[in-house]
């Protein structure tokens, strides 16, 4: 791997393992909860612990005045929940754009299984490409979505993030299969490091249990948006989520050491 590549990756991660925390979700379902003051929840979540944020290139100058010497990310593509077809992401930025505002690394959305993913295949290839010129880390956010898709099972994950090896990204991420057993087949898909999503917020207990599950699995952390974001106290999850990923801590000790009660 290029020098670059691997000391970038040490920026938005630790010792190989990975607390991001994307709020790219200002493009797709718009200014929602902890987007607003984007500000104060950046603050808050690097305070409690991400190692990195992920926003879109829009809100650079918003991100570094606040990230604590974290690590940034810039995702390059995008979709909303209201236009005619949310799985269908388009490019939105480029990896120059990105080195420009001060990523550390770029991220690029693939919905495999969808009706556009052809076109995402294409665009990670031109990402990938472009990003081993500059020594850029890529993150490839691969779920298994599309018509007739089961968006958590455990081959189609396992195949989505074989898909973002086989592309040449660096760090791979997707959603959580359920349980620890099913997705050891998709951590076992690739050599790459697999991070999870955090899907629709479920409760502390269902979060920290879903990243120790996956921790068990052998992931090597998470790229967790709303469950993190839209908390009432976005740096305490944070605190419980990199206690689980970095500390090894089960998921009722990592709540309590938060300070967050174990509540459904
Ligand atoms: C809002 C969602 O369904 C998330 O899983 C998004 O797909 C995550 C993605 N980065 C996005 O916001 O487009
Ligand atoms: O960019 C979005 C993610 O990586 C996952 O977001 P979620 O809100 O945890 O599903």
């Amino acid at each position: 791997m290029n020098a670059g590549t691997q000391a970038r990756l040490d920026r938005i991660g630790r010792d190989g393992r990975y607390v991001v925390v994307p709020m790219d979700h200002g493009i797709t379902l718009g200014a929602v909860t902890g987007l607003k003051d984007i500000e104060s929840t950046i603050d808050a979540v690097t305070r409690g612990g991400a190692d990195s944020v992920l926003t879109q290139k829009g809100v650079a100058p918003r991100v570094h005045p606040n990230k604590n010497d974290a690590g940034y990310v810039v995702h390059l593509n995008a979709s909303t929940v209201i236009g005619p077809d949310s799985n269908d992401k388009r490019m939105t930025g480029t990896v120059e754009e990105a080195i420009r505002v001060g990523a550390d690394a770029v991220s690029l959305h693939l919905n495999v299984g969808s009706d556009s993913e052809p076109t995402q295949i294409e665009d990670l290839a031109r990402v990938t490409e472009t990003a081993e010129r500059y020594g850029i880390p890529v993150l490839a956010m691969t779920y298994a979505r599309g018509p007739g898709v089961d968006e958590h099972d455990a081959e189609s994950l396992g195949h989505a993030v074989r898909l973002g090896e086989e592309l040449g990204a660096h760090v791979v991420k997707t959603a959580y299969s359920g349980d620890a057993e099913s997705f050891e087949h998709v951590v076992e898909s690739t050599r790459l490091p697999v991070v999870i999503a955090g899907g629709s917020p479920a409760g502390d207990e269902a979060t920290l249990k879903a990243v120790r599950g996956a921790m068990d699995a052998g992931a090597a952390g998470v790229s967790m948006g709303r469950s993190v974001f839209q908390h009432d106290d976005p740096e305490a999850i944070t605190r419980a989520v990199s206690a689980v990923v970095h500390d090894d801590e089960g998921a009722t000790e990592a709540l309590e050491r938060a300070g967050l009660s174990a509540r459904v």
